[in-house]
C-alpha cells in the first residue's frame, strides 16, 4: 500500500536453512557491519553528527576524512524509516552519495529484517534496488539512485508500463534462498487474526470498527482463497507492493528501478501484477483509473515475452488476464485487513479505519465480476 509504517507478520524465514542453501556466488558477503545505531528521533543537527561517524565506522576509506568533507540532508521519512542522503567529497576530489536508512522505534516487530536482508543481497546481485553496502545497529546504507520517483500516472505510459512489465519479469526469476511457499494466505489469516480482535481507546474508532462484519469477511477470504486454489497460479519472488513510489526512473540513461523490498516474498505471480494495477487509482485510491483491458494485455504481452510481445497469443493474454484480476481481489483483501492491524498500532496520523472501507468496498464492487471471470475461464468458456 506504501503508507510509512508497515505490518509485517513474522514468518519464519529459515535463514539459517538459507544461508545453508546459499548457492548464488554473485551475492557479496563481505558487506560491513556496525554495531553502532542511530535514534532516528534526535534532532538533525544531533543526529547528523552520528550519521558521519557511523558512516566513518562502516566504510574504512572514509575513516580519517574530515567530517566538513560529509554532507547530510533527509530524502525522506517520519516516525518510521528516515532516509538520509551523505555526500562525501573523497580524497581524490570524487564525491559519492549513500543512503543511510534509519529503521524507526518497533518496526523490527512488524517487519522481518532479516528477511529483507537476505532478499536484498539476492535482488540487488541480480541488479535491482539500489546495492546494499553496509548493515549497522538500526538501519542499512545503499547507493544513492540518482533518479525521480514515478508518480501514478506515469505508470500507464505505454513506454514505462512495457518496461515496468520487463523488469517484473526479470525480478519474478530471481532466486532467493529458504522456504518458496507463496505466503498470501498465510499473511491474509495472519493479518485476520489480529485484525479481528482488536480493541481501540478512541470511542469513534471503536465504534467504526464494530460496524465490520468478520464474519462476513472470514467467508470472503476463504471463497477467494478456495477459488484462487484453482487457478494453478505460479509462484515467484514477488515485490508485493509495486506502487509509484517504489518505482524510480533516472530519464537521462532511461533506466528504472525497483525499490524498497520490505514485503518482497514468494507469492503468486498474478498477486503481485494485481496489486500493481491497483495502485494505478494512486494515492486518492481513485479505482476508475483502473488499467483497461487492452493496457492490461499490452503489460501481458511484455511482461510474457519482452522481446516478440507481439507475438504472445490470445490465449495467454487471457490466461494472464484471469490470473490477474483474480488474485487482484486478494490485494484489496490484504491490504483492507493491513489496514484495520494499522489503525490500532500505527503511530502515523493516517485515516486507516477509511483506507480499510476503500479497499473492502472496491473488493466488494468487483468481486462479482471477477468471480465470474475466473469460473467460466476454469469452465472452460472463457471470455470475449
Ligand atoms: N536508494 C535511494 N536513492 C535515492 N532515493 C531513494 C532511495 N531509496 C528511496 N528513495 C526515495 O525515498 C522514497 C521513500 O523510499 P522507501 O519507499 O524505500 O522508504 P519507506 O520508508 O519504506 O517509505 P514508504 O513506507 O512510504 O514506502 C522513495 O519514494 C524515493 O523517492
Amino acid at each position: 500500500m506504501g503508507a510509512t509504517q508497515k505490518i509485517w507478520t513474522a514468518m519464519d524465514v529459515a535463514a539459517s536453512q538459507a544461508k545453508q542453501n546459499n548457492s548464488n556466488s554473485t551475492v557479496d558477503e563481505s558487506i560491513p557491519h556496525s554495531p553502532l545505531s542511530v535514534d532516528s528521533a534526535l534532532s538533525f543537527s544531533v543526529m547528523a553528527p552520528r550519521v558521519i561517524e557511523l558512516c566513518k565506522d562502516l566504510f574504512g576509506k572514509w575513516a580519517k576524512l574530515n567530517d566538513s568533507c560529509f554532507s547530510v540532508e533527509t530524502v525522506s521519512g517520519g516516525i518510521t524509516n528516515l532516509l538520509l542522503k551523505v555526500s562525501v567529497k573523497e580524497e581524490n576530489g570524487d564525491t559519492v552519495a549513500v543512503t543511510v536508512r534509519l529503521y524507526g522505534p518497533n518496526t523490527e516487530y512488524v517487519i522481518n529484517r532479516e528477511r529483507e536482508l537476505q532478499a536484498i543481497k539476492y535482488l540487488s546481485a541480480a541488479g535491482f534496488g539500489a546495492k546494499l553496502l553496509g548493515v549497522f545497529g538500526n538501519g542499512m546504507v545503499q547507493s544513492f539512485i540518482n533518479a525521480r520517483t514515478l508518480t501514478p500516472s506515469d505508470m500507464r505510459k505505454p513506454k514505462l508500463a512495457a518496461e515496468i512489465a520487463k523488469q517484473l519479469r526479470r525480478f519474478h526469476q530471481v532466486e532467493i534462498p529458504g522456504s518458496k511457499e507463496p505466503q498470501l494466505w498465510v499473511d491474509i489469516f495472519k493479518f485476520f487474526e489480529k485484525a479481528s480482535t482488536l480493541q481501540f481507546e478512541d470511542i469513534d474508532k471503536q465504534r467504526i470498527y464494530e460496524k465490520i462484519s468478520f464474519k462476513e469477511l472470514h467467508k470472503e477470504v476463504t471463497q477467494l482463497t478456495e477459488l484462487t486454489g484453482l487457478l494453478n497460479a505460479p509462484v515467484v519472488f514477488a515485490h508485493n507492493d509495486l506502487l509509484s513510489g517504489n518505482l524510480m526512473l533516472n530519464d537521462e540513461h532511461d533506466k528504472l528501478y525497483f525499490i524498497d523490498f520490505e514485503y518482497g516474498s514468494y507469492n503468486y505471480r498474478g498477486f503481485d501484477i494485481g496489486n500493481h494495477f491497483n495502485e494505478y487509482a494512486g494515492y486518492d485510491c481513485d479505482y476508475s483509473l483502473y488499467p483497461s483491458k487492452d493496457e492490461q494485455h499490452h503489460f501481458f504481452r511484455h511482461y510474457l515475452q519482452p522481446e516478440k510481445p507481439y507475438e504472445v497469443s490470445e490465449k495467454d493474454l487471457e490466461a494472464l488476464y484471469v490470473e490477474t484480476n483474480t488474485f487482484m481481489l486478494a490485494s484489496h483483501l490484504y491490504w483492507a485487513l493491513w489496514a484495520l492491524i494499522q489503525a490500532r498500532m500505527s503511530p502515523i496520523d493516517f485515516d486507516y479505519l477509511g483506507y480499510f472501507f476503500l479497499r473492502y468496498n472496491e473488493y466488494k464492487k468487483q468481486k462479482e465480476m471477477c468471480f465470474t471471470l475466473a469460473q467460466s475461464h476454469l469452465s472452460g468458456y472463457g471470455t470475449a
